[in-house]
């Protein structure tokens, strides 16, 4: 303690590490005083999830969308140190023993990418890994996951990306990337890995192509407790924000299966939320064979080569149940191929929502065409990231479509100044307000797998986290200042639901009859009981 004045390490200093270089592994103990250099980048991880939770809005864009997808596209210049584990196409038959060269013990969430999709900037290959770090961050802050627990991972098959492929700098493999059974060979392999060493981790799988998205989905989602952000967070999100849409009209929330919705991207994102969508408006129907194919006429899907109907040639398996039929698009004056602006003018949708990775897609001419919407109320979910690749500015929405729309974007932006008084409200609809709470809940309840149930008691709360005051004012999303508390709630829900589908087998203490005897409020605060949170320790410099 003796020169404690003089070398003790200032906040400031502390806190202009910038979050992007710091190592999301705080110091374990609790009584430490004597501090090495180690120590002390540790300690700055504390401070700085201290800043980020405390600042979340401010922070949030630095560490997620959209800054981090300017630190992936320049990652490999960026480069300080791994923050992550690099599995490559070499390294097969080697991932058991890796696996183990991770130093904590415990790690309760691994974020994975192949990096083939990174937002909305295509195959970023091993840079990539910024976005699991960066998603992982959001798990520490939000969810209160300890972020010695959590785990980044770039699974490297190599890259499509000719301009990394030829970039000397560029850190993986300069290589065409796997395909088919080799591809599958090593993500079975880095799966049995992980699972083999920490049996009750979650896999979170993000920004994986489309192509590979959904079958690896389909592959693993029985068998081990995992999701795909892109496909089920995304689509959750989506859902809450729809009925927000219905409710913002001033109609109950039964109504959803009555509204009309285009949608612009048919990949990963837009099919999942497409699934999820028509889904919960069968439900809402009664949940028979017909709900089911009546819900499936409410959608309109137009992709890089217009609207997609069964017209099409060597149309993709995942987007064929929403293909219209070529009569019945016809009778609406459309044809296989029609373009959005057409789509738009013909159909006169509630809801026109874009996750198609193509900024300025919704032209004035299409926002215009939008104004005949059926809807009092049309809805414009420009939800494509980053920012730049937005399909359209919330100024633009109010402007041409009209005060009274309900915007939502992906990466942020900031409300619009409608004059006289008025705020056109900018909501933020991102995945981030479900996959945090999706992974806790999973954590807590100790279940086996994530169930569709769970997926949907957590785009049901978030729905629900909105009263009816703000909703008709136009904010479907809350803020994410509150994320933290949203977080406990999706993670309570998704809990309850695990109990209910005696999926939960229960968590450390908790087991599965404790956790069947717990009320809504007892759940909650298990939640918060279990949420991490930093803690100043004092820094001060021992003298060997
Ligand atoms: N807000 C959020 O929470 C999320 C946003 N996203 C964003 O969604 C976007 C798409 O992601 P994925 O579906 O995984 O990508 P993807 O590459 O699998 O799909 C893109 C789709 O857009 C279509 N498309 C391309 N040009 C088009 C055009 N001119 N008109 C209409 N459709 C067009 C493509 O044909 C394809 O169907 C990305 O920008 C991503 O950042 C993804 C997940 C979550
Ligand atoms: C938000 C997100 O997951 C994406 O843009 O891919
Ligand atoms: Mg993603």
């Amino acid at each position: 303690m003796a020169n404690a004045a003089s070398s003790s390490i200032s906040q400031t200093e502390l806190l202009a590490i910038p979050l992007h270089l710091v190592l999301p592994l705080p110091c374990s103990e609790s009584e430490c005083l004597g501090i090495n250099r180690e120590h002390i980048l540790c300690h700055a991880s504390s401070y700085a999830f201290l800043v980020l939770i405390a600042n979340i809005e401010e922070y949030a864009p630095i560490v997620y969308t959209p800054t981090v997808g300017l630190v992936c596209q320049n990652y490999s210049g960026l480069f300080r140190r791994p923050r992550g584990m690099y599995f490559s196409a070499e390294d097969r038959g080697e991932m058991m023993s890796m696996v183990y060269n991770w130093p904590a013990e415990q790690v309760d969430m691994i974020v994975v990418t192949d990096g083939s999709r990174i937002l909305g900037l295509g195959d970023l290959g091993v840079q990539g890994i910024g976005i699991a770090i960066g998603k992982l961050d959001l798990y520490v802050a939000a969810a209160g996951i300890n972020p010695q627990r959590v785990l980044p991972v770039m699974i490297d098959v190599g890259t499509n990306n000719e301009k990394l492929l030829n970039d000397p700098l560029y850190l993986g493999l300069q290589e065409h990337r796997l395909d088919g059974e080799e591809y599958l060979a090593v993500i079975d392999e880095f799966m049995e890995a992980v699972f083999t060493r920490w049996p009750h981790v979650i896999v979170q799988f993000e920004d994986f192509q489309s192509k590979w998205a959904f079958k690896l989905l389909q592959r693993y989602r029985n068998m081990y407790r995992m999701f795909n952000d892109d496909v089920q967070g995304t689509a959750g999100v989506a859902i809450a924000g729809l009925l927000g849409a219905v409710r913002a009209q001033g109609r109950p929330m039964i109504d959803f299966p009555k509204m009309k919705i285009v949608v612009a991207g048919a990949g990963s994102a837009g099919i999942g939320v497409l699934n999820a969508a028509r889904k919960t408006m069968a439900r809402m129907l009664g949940d028979t064979d017909i709900a089911f194919e009546s819900a499936g006429s409410q959608f309109w899907v137009v992709d890089a080569n217009g609207l997609i109907t069964e017209g099409r040639e060597k149309i993709d398996p995942d987007a064929l149940p929403f293909a219209r039929k070529i009569k019945e698009a016809n009778r609406q004056g459309l044809r296989e191929g029609a373009s959005l602006v057409e789509v738009v003018r013909q159909v006169k949708p509630d809801v026109l929502l874009g996750l198609s990775a193509v900024g300025g897609l919704f032209t004035k001419e299409v926002l215009e065409a939008l104004k005949d919407s059926t809807s009092t109320r049309p809805a414009v979910f420009a939800m494509s990231n980053p920012t730049k690749n937005a399909e359209c500015t919330p100024d633009e929405a109010f402007s041409i479509v009209g005060d009274s729309t309900i915007f939502a974007s992906g990466s942020p932006f900031k409300d619009v100044d409608l004059g006289n008084g008025h705020i056109g409200h900018c909501n933020q609809g991102n995945n981030m307000y479900l996959f945090p709470g999706i992974g806790l809940g999973t954590l807590l309840s100790g279940s086996r797998i994530i169930s569709d149930g769970m997926l949907q008691a957590a785009a049901e709360c978030l729905a629900a986290y909105m009263t009816d005051k703000e909703v008709l004012e136009g904010i479907i999303f809350p803020s994410i200042s509150s994320i933290r508390d949203i977080t406990k709630q999706v993670a309570a829900a998704v809990i309850k639901e695990a109990i209910e589908e005696d999926l939960a087998e229960g968590y450390r203490e908790m087991d599965a009859r404790e956790l069947r005897k717990l009320s809504h409020e007892d759940i909650e605060s298990y939640v918060e009981n279990n949420m991490w949170s930093p803690e100043y320790p004092v820094l001060v410099y021992k003298e060997d």
